[in-house]
């Protein structure tokens, strides 16, 4: 039995003769509190070198490329900010400025006033712990990486390990060169426009389920409510992307485990947040080890979603093969329901002709494509979603000229025929709308769920005359290239759909005169999203269901803010009306 006479008895070194105190059960003379303590202690203290080391080890190899690169030093440097003490410089470098921590239209400027001062659209800063990046804020420094030299800019390692966690190594995302044109190749049909037309029910029935919900909480109140619309749209695209990508039903039980799971690990509030920077700056064997409640929780979740998403896949594949002996016998072919029956029939063509390896996806690469499907897919449309929502609630004389369109699409008779469903019809109508796709372009500039796009050089190259050594990582601020006035003009920061609509009067044309790679969203060339057609119509038909049917103001006294890696709008409260009863 204990009997603590004082607790620093706890706290004492096992080598000190416990004299004054009496333990009945004790080894060597060392009690046990004063064993487990120290072996705390001990693993503790192991783990914080380890971390020590491994940072440190970062940090050398990144001092080692800003020292001895030639590349670093031809270029225009940053400098240090007057207004950040050293300490915080040591620390963070420019990243409070330039990466994820501030907010969007903050980090924007900082890469653009950076650009004008320096008088260099190539520039080179720090991140954290002084790592070293080049910043190309200019629309053909970002052809030259995305386009014409493409094979030569890989994801670099922090990138990569933050997001394996999540998806592991088989994705499209993840693979580079030769693997990741064969994947390409396999799964673009899938994203073909007659293929995604077919999942118009999806989308307009989700919809539809968002504005019922507004419409019966608006009710059962009796007054104006408000909605948090990101909560709300990250529930419709979670559900339309897990019906849409592998016909899982989000209503059922494990669904909804499937979804808390989800929406937990991007969930980007602190401290998650910087968890997640933790994962892409330290190894993730090294902060799976930590007993914090907060990395378990994270780690369940990750192994939730991967053993579901496996289970789908295996299931899918048995069912594939099986339908697959029943059509040679019957001439009839197996089903295409969703994204995943797309990619467990997929072939690659080429490979089919020289018929060395096996043409299609492995069980591993469909699972990594599903999950990658679910990660990229996801939070970028509800956070495209939440913004244009946002915009048109402050902007309520675009709202109208959008409603007008949508009616007049809406009062028109759609004929169903053989191969196409009358939501199918509709869907393929929508995207013809000239203004609903002018609304979307132009809130994907002012705020592009995907901030910047990070590489790192394998050969020796050169971009716009600046040599860029093996190794160098280099980054597109796309928010920057979004709201730059030498691309969009003056009024660069305002919300304006009709810029996106060509020929209308010299004031206009001049407005779209910006460089076709001063608006990427999506990226361009061969690593561009595969899914831009399915986000695009997804977002259409739902603002199609939702403003057909209400319409949105945003609660006075709301001070809206993004913040995260895909600019996530916080605090967005939306007061919905009733269109029918006005
Ligand atoms: C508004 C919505 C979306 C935006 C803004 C967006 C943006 C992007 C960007 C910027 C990349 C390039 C990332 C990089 O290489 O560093 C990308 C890649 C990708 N996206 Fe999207 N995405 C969206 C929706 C979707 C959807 C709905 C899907 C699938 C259903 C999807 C699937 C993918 C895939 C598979 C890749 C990897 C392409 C490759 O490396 O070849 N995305 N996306």
């Amino acid at each position: 039995m204990w009997q603590p006479d004082s607790l620093s008895s706890v706290w004492s070194s096992p080598w000190q003769k416990l004299s004054t105190f009496q333990w009945t059960t004790s080894i060597g003379g060392y009690s046990w509190p004063s064993l487990l303590v120290w072996s705390l202690g001990v693993v503790v203290l192991f783990w914080l070198v380890l971390a020590v080391v491994s940072a440190l080890q970062q940090w050398l190899v990144n001092m080692y490329r800003w020292l001895f690169t030639p590349c670093y030093k031809n270029i225009p440097f940053a400098g240090k900010p007057d207004n950040l003490s050293w300490w915080r410089y040591l620390l963070y470098g420019h990243a409070s400025f330039a990466a994820m921590m501030a907010p969007p239209s903050e980090i924007a400027s900082w890469f653009l006033r950076t650009r004008d001062a320096l008088h260099s659209e190539i520039f080179s800063y720090c991140f954290m712990f002084l790592a070293p990046r080049i910043a190309l804020v200019s629309p053909e420094a970002a052809k030259h990486v995305m386009v014409k030299n493409v094979r030569n800019y890989v994801k670099p390692p922090m990138v990569r390990q933050g997001l394996s966690n999540l998806l592991g190594n088989k994705g499209i995302l993840l693979a580079e060169g030769d693997d990741h044109a064969r994947q390409r190749r396999i799964i673009l049909p899938a994203f073909h426009f007659d293929a995604l037309v077919h999942l118009g029910p999806i989308f307009r029935t989700q919809g539809r389920l968002v504005v019922e919900r507004w419409l019966q909480q608006q009710a059962a109140a009796g007054k104006t409510t408000s909605v948090d619309v990101h909560l709300d749209m990250t529930q419709v695209t979670m559900n339309v992307i897990a019906l849409a990508a592998f016909g899982y039903d989000p209503m059922t039980d494990s669904g909804q485990e499937l979804y808390r799971a989800y929406r937990e690990i991007f969930t980007q509030r602190p401290p998650s947040r910087i968890l997640s920077l933790l994962f892409s700056l330290l190894p993730s064997w090294l902060l799976r080890s930590l007993p914090l409640r907060l990395i378990r929780r994270q780690q369940r979740n990750v192994s939730l979603v991967k053993r579901k998403v496996t289970e789908i896949v295996q299931k899918r594949r048995e069912e594939y093969e099986a339908c697959a002996i029943m059509s040679e016998k019957e001439s009839t072919k197996p089903p295409k329901r969703d994204l995943l029956d797309l990619l467990v029939a997929a072939r690659d063509p080429e490979m089919e002709k020289k018929s060395s390896h096996l043409p299609w996806l492995t069980e591993e690469e469909i699972t990594s494509q599903a999950l990658t499907f679910m990660a990229a897919g996801q939070v970028t449309t509800a956070v495209l979603l939440s913004w244009t929502l946002f915009e048109l609630s402050i902007h309520p004389r675009a709202q109208d000229k959008l409603r007008k369109e949508l009616e007049t699409l809406a009062a028109t008779t759609l004929e169903e025929n053989d191969s196409m469903s009358q939501d199918a019809r509709l869907v393929e109508k929508l995207d013809k709308l000239e203004y609903l796709d002018a609304v979307l372009r132009e809130s994907l500039r002012l705020h592009p769920p995907v901030l910047f796009v990070t590489r790192q050089a394998v050969q020796q190259d050169e971009i716009l005359g600046f040599p860029i050594s093996p190794g160098a990582i280099v980054n597109i601020p796309i928010v920057a290239l979004h709201r730059d006035p030498q691309q969009w003009g003056e009024d660069a920061d305002t919300f304006s759909p009709e810029r996106f609509i060509v020929g209308r009067g010299a004031a206009d044309a001049a407005r779209q005169q910006h460089h076709p790679m001063a608006w990427l969203p999506f990226l361009y060339g061969t690593r561009a999203c595969t899914g831009q057609r399915f986000a695009m119509l997804e977002a259409k038909t739902i603002l199609f269901e939702l403003l057909t049917r209400v319409s949105v103001r945003l609660q006075p006294g709301c001070e809206v803010k993004g913040y995260g890696m895909v600019s996530v709008p916080r605090d967005v409260h939306l007061q919905v009306f009733d269109l029918y009863k006005e």
